[in-house]
């Protein structure tokens, strides 16, 4: 059933090639066309629309709202508009900034005609859809380069190259800006601080704790590290720039640019893992850094840990199942809340995969030891590396084979069925009771969004 899914993960081949070499004309659109784009759509002026799409106008923009052209068409119910569309391979998954789609729409103001054209589109759509769902925190663009790692002369060379990077931690905090970059999202209040090896070293200990990040692809000139910074004193830092703070990786990560996100996660796991590890969990022995940051070698040359398997001389990651469960006949999913979380906040439920488990049945046992449901179908969706410290989200769709739910009140707080009605509502931030779910950077956010996207093909 969920064959449907890898559909939603979306974005057609085809079309993000044209929207690519299309961005060029469609600067020539913007203002004044926006609103004469959206305006065909809605009163249905399909030749207008038509030259304006040979002319190269990105078919899928949106105005403020996050409304598209053929969100308005369908709010119409503009039946040839819709065509020309889609004919003209608009995306039909997209939806405004309330969570609706074209689809919603329609059926919302009773166009069932218009409703019934764009779910067969989205039904054909997803089958050629195979695009991978990237999540915050995971935009990597870093080339990891291990084989670096052991490269003692390059990493002195390029740790002191004019072209490297460094950013910087402090505990478990990075070192940040105010953002003042307008053209990006509201969401993004700070921005990592970069700064050049040689602007900080006569601050940092004798022996800094100092990771190599990886450098950009096809560019070793241009490398990344972190370094610790806690040997230096506010009153140091503030002196290379007097807006400069620490911001908590966690939940501060979550207000960053996404690029900027994925070096926090990797940083801050590698920086939680030394602090936490610095005896042999073999023997007890201390244990050294090795590798720029990716090893901690124990320091008993007898000790098992040096042969053979030595995986707790590695970093930690560790795996988290988290699960969109949908009830039996489709309509509703099933979310929870703990304790800790704000008042009025649902998401799925999630758990730790435990040793010799596969992720399907972690998902399984996890879901009926919170809320005492069963599930049978699992589907992988996407995953996020999850900076509180090191868990990797692997993020799954599960079918329910049963209904009726036993909250475990240790681990949580209360679990429920809500329809997709009410799940729009929470979306859209305009839940009567004030219920909302997770902010866009958690997968959970993905996973919600998704199951919506997915039923709408029910309708
Ligand atoms: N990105 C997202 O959208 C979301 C992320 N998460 C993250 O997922 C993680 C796990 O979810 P959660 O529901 O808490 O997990 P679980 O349901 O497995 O329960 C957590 C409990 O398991 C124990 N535990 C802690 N570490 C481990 C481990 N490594 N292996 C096995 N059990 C462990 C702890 O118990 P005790 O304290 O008794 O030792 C903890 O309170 C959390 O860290 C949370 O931050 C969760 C939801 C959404
Ligand atoms: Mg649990
Ligand atoms: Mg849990
Ligand atoms: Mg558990
Ligand atoms: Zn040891």
């Amino acid at each position: 059933m969920f064959s449907r899914t890898f559909a939603s993960n979306v974005g057609n081949k085809q079309q993000n090639i044209r929207s690519i070499s299309t961005s060029m004309q469609t600067k020539f659109y913007e203002g004044q066309s926006v609103e004469r784009y959206m305006d065909g759509a809605a009163s249905g002026r399909t030749e207008e629309l038509s030259l304006l799409l040979k002319g190269g106008v990105n078919i899928d923009m949106k105005n403020e709202k996050g409304w598209t052209a053929l969100m308005f068409a369908a709010r119409n119910g503009q039946i040839p508009t819709i065509k020309l569309l889609m004919e003209n391979g608009c995306d039909v998954n997209l939806m405004n900034a309330t969570g609706q789609t074209a689809v919603d729409i329609a059926t919302f103001w009773n166009h069932k005609e218009a409703a019934d054209l764009i779910t067969k589109q989205l039904k054909d759509s997803r089958v050629e859809d195979n695009k991978q769902f990237v999540n915050y925190f995971g935009h990597s663009t870093l080339d990891r380069a291990a084989e670096k790692r052991k490269n003692t002369k390059w990493l002195k060379n390029t740790m002191e190259n004019e072209n490297t990077t460094f950013i910087c931690f402090h505990g478990n905090s990075a070192l940040v800006v105010p953002n003042t970059d307008t053209s990006l999202p509201k969401s993004v209040k700070f921005c990592l601080y970069h700064v050049q090896y040689s602007n900080i070293a006569k601050h940092l200990n004798t022996d800094p704790l100092v990771i190599f990040l990886g450098h950009e692809y096809n560019n070793e000139e241009k490398a990344w590290f972190a370094v610790d910074i806690s040997s230096i004193s506010k009153s140091v830092y503030t002196s290379w720039d007097k807006d400069l703070e620490l911001l908590a990786a966690y939940p501060g990560g979550m207000m960053l640019r996404k690029e900027d996100a994925s070096l926090l996660a990797q940083a801050r796991a590698l920086f939680a893992w030394h602090e936490r590890y610095q005896f042999c969990a073999t023997c007890g022995s201390p244990t050294v850094v090795e590798e720029c940051g990716y090893k901690r070698r124990c320091q008993d040359k007898e000790c098992k840990s040096q042969k053979g398997v030595h995986n707790t001389s590695y970093p930690r990651v560790d795996p988290v199942v988290i699960m969109l469960v949908e009830s039996q006949d489709g309509k509703s999913c099933l979310l929870g809340r703990q304790k800790r979380f704000p008042h009025g906040m649902w998401s799925c439920l999630a758990g730790f995969v435990e040793p010799g488990e596969t992720i399907e049945d972690a998902c399984r046992r996890e879901v009926f030891e919170e809320s005492g449901i069963k599930v049978g179908y699992v589907e992988y969706h996407s995953c996020q590396p999850w900076p509180n410290p090191s868990q990797l989200m692997i993020g799954c769709l599960g079918r329910a084979t049963s209904s009726k739910i036993q909250v475990d009140y240790e681990e949580l707080e209360d679990a429920q069925w809500f329809s997709r009605e009410t799940i729009l509502q929470m979306l859209a931030r305009q839940h009567k009771e004030k219920l909302f779910v997770p902010p866009e950077q958690a997968i959970a956010h993905t996973l919600i969004k998704h199951w919506v996207k997915m039923t709408n093909a029910n309708l």
